[in-house]
């Protein structure tokens, strides 16, 4: 009998909304994590295709010794449609390939991919079950100032990139809720029991 693969849950939300604080819990619960934005920027320091497209767009300073200089990029890219999209495009196949090749290696029951935009990058068709995690706006704006030490201008700016909770939403199988009102443990137990049982029977 050929064993199953694993259970694909993609893990989404906005900035902040404590996507990766949710993913920890799951690793403690045996679930491995790829995490999207880490990885990526891995590949945008590694990656020949992505170095020379970066360069290209923004110019051989776009990194130093190696290092992206990733103020300036955030700067430009959050600020110009079109050369966001041109990023992604360059971006984004790169990384489904590259959590593919992960995917392949993995044998645990379920794993999961966290991104900030797994709707908006379409990567969320690849996936079994979509988990979202919401906070308020403002509440994310304070972690995200406090976490990076950014302005709340430059975390807005992120924000009015990305879909909106009431976009994603109607797209969830799950909802977990990370304000300051309800604790995400028992949330993040009660989901995952909920998918390895339907996934298992
Ligand atoms: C602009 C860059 C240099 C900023 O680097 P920085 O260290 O400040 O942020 P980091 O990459 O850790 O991302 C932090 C958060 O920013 C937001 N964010 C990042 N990329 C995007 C994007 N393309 N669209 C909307 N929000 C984004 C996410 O909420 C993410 O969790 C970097 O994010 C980048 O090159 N992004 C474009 C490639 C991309 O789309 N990556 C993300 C998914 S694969
Ligand atoms: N439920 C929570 N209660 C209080 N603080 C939280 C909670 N969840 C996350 N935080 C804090 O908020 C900040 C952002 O959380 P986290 O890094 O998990 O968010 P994220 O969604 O992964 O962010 P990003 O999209 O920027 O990667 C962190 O400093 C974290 O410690």
């Amino acid at each position: 009998m050929t064993k199953k693969e694993p259970l694909k849950i993609g893990v989404t939300g906005g900035i902040g909304s404590g996507k990766s604080t949710i993913c920890r819990i799951f690793e403690i619960l045996g679930c491995p994590v790829y995490n999207s934005d880490q990885q990526a920027i891995h590949l945008i320091h590694n990656h020949p295709e992505i170095i020379e497209g970066y360069i290209k767009l923004f110019g051989k300073d776009v990194y130093n010794d190696g290092i992206l200089n990733r103020k300036l990029v955030a700067d430009k890219i959050f600020n110009e449609k079109q050369l966001l999209i041109e990023i992604q495009n360059l971006v984004h196949p790169i990384v489904r390939n590259d959590f593919n090749r992960w995917f392949a290696e993995q044998t645990s029951a379920a794993v999961i991919n966290e991104a900030a935009i797994l709707f908006e990058s379409g990567s969320y068709k690849q996936m079994d079950k979509i988990i979202s995690v919401i906070a308020p706006e403002q509440l994310r704006i304070d972690r995200v100032v406090k976490r990076d030490r950014v302005s709340p201008k430059e975390v807005t700016i992120r924000i009015k990139n990305q879909w909106t909770d009431d976009q994603r939403i109607p797209l969830s199988d799950y909802i977990i809720y990370a304000d300051d009102q309800q604790l995400v443990t028992p949330q993040v137990i009660e989901i995952y029991e909920k998918m390895i049982e339907t996934f298992t029977s």
